[in-house]
């Protein structure tokens, strides 16, 4: 996948996207980020790229020309013959789901435009932007986490990214249910144990606890997606069982 990063600050992403997993999708070949620094494109002989909102208001807002310019500039290097997917990131954008990100996954090329201070001219969104996109219900100084967020969820979900292929399917938002606990070595760490089932080798026990723990940890806190998930009639058991106990 390429992925092209149309930011002022470029440098916010070498922390974030360049260690562990997604540096090692980007040495493997599977994942190939850009980074395009929006003030290089700038018309403005004093490299403005942001002016004082019209109608008056507090902050400023990133100026059209350099935009256009860096995006379609960008577009030029993508080998897709049609307007690729471009996504800007802002509260009033749809909210970020697992399942967009499934879907983004499977796109060849993604390009995003990080906004900053109080955001783009509309004009940008208008014309440029195939996708709005919010992480929640907050306001960031700048698109450029949020940016690092989409892709970080997207990245791990290329073929090959992750070590174990398997090991996204079972996670939360995948089953439909909110992800079971973890646990590692010791067994008994300051004397905090480790539930027995999970060292007896039984898979089918495992699996079982795995599920009731996923079932229990979603019924107290995402109600909302036991609704949407496929249950089996031992599930429901379980529920009603848990429902009993509150
Ligand atoms: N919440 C969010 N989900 O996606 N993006 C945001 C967000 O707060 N964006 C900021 C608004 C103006 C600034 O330019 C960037």
């Amino acid at each position: 996948m390429i992925i092209k990063v149309l930011t002022l600050f470029p440098e916010m992403f070498q922390g974030p996207l360049n260690v562990s997993i997604i540096k090692n999708a980007q040495e493997k070949g599977l994942l190939d980020i850009e980074y395009i620094n929006i003030r290089d494109f700038t018309d403005s002989k004093h490299k403005k790229v942001d002016d004082y909102p019209y109608g008056g208001g507090a902050g400023m807002v990133m100026t059209p020309q350099p935009i256009f310019d860096c995006y379609e500039s960008t577009i030029k290097t993508l080998h897709s013959s049609s307007k690729p997917r471009t996504i800007y990131c802002s509260p009033k954008g749809k909210t970020f789901h697992q399942e967009m990100a499934i879907e983004m996954a499977k796109e060849k090329e993604l390009v995003f435009i990080c906004g900053h201070y109080e955001g783009v001219d509309q004009r940008v969104i208008d014309e440029l932007i195939t996708d709005e996109i919010s992480i929640g219900d907050f306001v960031l100084t700048g698109g450029e986490l949020p940016v690092a967020v989409i892709i970080d969820t997207i990245a791990r979900l290329i073929p090959g990214v992750l070590g174990q292929q398997e090991s996204f399917q079972e996670e939360s938002f995948y089953s439909g249910l909110l992800e079971y606990p973890h646990y590692t070595r010791p067994q008994n760490f300051r004397g905090l144990t480790v539930p027995s089932v999970l060292f007896s080798g039984n898979h089918k026990e495992i699996e079982k606890w795995r599920r009731k723990k996923s079932l229990e940890i979603t019924l107290h806190r995402r109600p909302d997606l036991i609704e949407k998930a496929e249950l089996t009639e031992e599930d429901k058991k379980n529920i009603n069982a848990f429902k009993n106990h509150c």
